[in-house]
């Protein structure tokens, strides 16, 4: 009798994270490293700023030649000099004077604040009224404020976001190294499954599958190859194994990772002299009966047929193997809408619609099965339920992922 090991999901992401695999990086422009996976630690060899100056049009001070000034009461200071962006200014501030600045002006020495130009008033070329007190550095960006000299500003492993772009061109970065592109081929099996653009028999059934797994890997930064669909043969399930494998990084097979008569992902995977298995089946509702190999390098992952199914399995486990586990799940917190149980012994992904009502914000579950593929398009997010909670109450407190 055919059993699974079934797998609790931490233990799988666990062995995942354990695997070693042939780390190839390139190098590229910044302008092209949207949504890649830096390859190398990124620390500054600057400070940001790199100069004291100033955050808003006014009068750079010494504070305390200003002190107790108010608008019933401003205090007249010498005006030093008129400092121009892109330029050094000239003069030192002394005792009761100022100089006029910009927004993003160089500090003059002597100066460590700043006073709005609403809260003075030029009474000629040489004098102006103040009418504010200011505090040491107030309206002041200083010197390293952001990032100092030295600092390490991007981990090694990080998928790059636009505004680390920014961050990149800030401190003068142009190329940086990056992993290359996974390459994700794409297998659907099953007699039944027939071409998205055909028109199905009774019985028969569109591939579905391969065009959202084909999504969700160009989503999750990877680069997807489409093997087709092969029938439910155990001949032919290898030779696509082994053409998918001798072009592709990681191979995702859906259909066929069950023990039915005609589930043949397992004996093709185990027909590769280098394979080893290392997950057949995981603790999680649905996509239980999950494979996951390894041919030297190489991953292999045959997932369930069942159409939700491939999305949870992607969305909970393949997805943070591409990336590298390298990004942080964001969610919302919400108040769960209603009694919901669940049997014990696996996790549950339950997708969600989210509500406000009453500046609250409530997460409602959405009944699925494993064969739907429409749900998560009506869902805001998912919860994953632990394996060994019997289900959640009306107005627990949870986490809403995105999807
Ligand atoms: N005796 C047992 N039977 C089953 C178990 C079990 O533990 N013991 N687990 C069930 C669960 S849970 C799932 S999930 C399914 C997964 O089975 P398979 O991976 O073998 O998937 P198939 O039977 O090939 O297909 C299931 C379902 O999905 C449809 N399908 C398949 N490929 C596509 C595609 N590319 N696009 C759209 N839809 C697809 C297929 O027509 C089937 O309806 O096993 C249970 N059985
Ligand atoms: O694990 Mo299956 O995907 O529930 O139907």
């Amino acid at each position: 009798m055919k059993l699974f090991k079934i797998a609790d999901l931490e233990d799988v992401l666990k062995i995942l994270k354990e695997q070693k695999s042939e780390d190839i990086c390139e190098e590229i422009t910044i302008e092209e490293s949207l949504g890649r996976i830096l390859y190398e630690d990124i620390l500054s060899d600057i400070n940001i700023p790199h100069f004291d100056r100033s955050t808003v049009d006014g009068y750079a001070v010494h504070h305390k030649s200003v002190n107790g000034a108010s608008e019933m009461m401003p205090i007249i200071t010498k005006i030093t000099e008129k400092i121009k962006m892109n330029s050094i200014p000239e003069k030192e501030i002394k005792t009761g004077e100022s100089s006029y600045i910009p927004t993003g002006g160089m500090m003059p020495k002597g100066a460590d604040s700043v006073v709005m130009m609403e809260y003075t008033e030029k009474l000629s070329e040489n004098d102006v009224l103040i009418g504010k007190t200011v505090s040491p550095l107030e309206n002041v960006n200083s010197t390293g404020e952001d990032i100092e000299k030295g600092e390490l500003v991007l981990e090694a492993f990080r998928k790059i976001k636009a505004y680390d772009m920014g961050l990149l061109a800030a401190l003068g970065i142009k190329n940086i190294k990056v992993l290359k592109k996974l390459k994700i081929g794409i297998i659907s099996t099953g007699d039944e499954i027939i071409e998205y653009y055909e028109m199905p028999l009774p019985g028969q059934v569109r591939n579905s599958n391969s065009l959202s797994l084909y999504g969700m890997t160009e989503r999750a930064g990877a680069v997807p190859y489409n093997f087709g669909i092969v029938k439910d043969d155990e001949e032919a399930v290898k030779k696509a194994l082994n053409e998918a494998l001798s072009k592709c990084d990681i191979v995702l097979i859906s259909g066929g990772s069950s023990v039915g008569e005609r589930d043949h992902t397992i004996s093709a995977v185990e027909s590769i002299p280098e394979a080893e298995v290392l997950v057949h089946g995981i603790a999680i509702k649905p996509g239980k009966p999950t494979i996951i190999a390894r041919s030297g390098s190489k991953m292999i992952f045959g997932l369930p047929g069942n159409p939700f199914a491939v999305l949870v399995i992607f969305r909970t486990i393949i997805e943070k193997y591409i990336n590298r586990f390298s990004e942080k799940e964001k969610f919302v917190t919400a108040l769960f809408d209603t009694n919901y149980h669940k049997a014990m012994g696996r996790s549950e992904f339950l997708p969600v619609k989210l509500e406000e009502r009453d500046d609250e914000v409530y997460a409602l579950p959405l009944r699925v099965k494993s064969s739907s593929v429409a749900v998560l398009a009506k869902a805001d997010g998912f919860v994953i339920i632990e394996k060994n909670k019997e289900g959640l109450y009306s107005g627990e407190k949870i986490k809403v992922y995105e999807l």
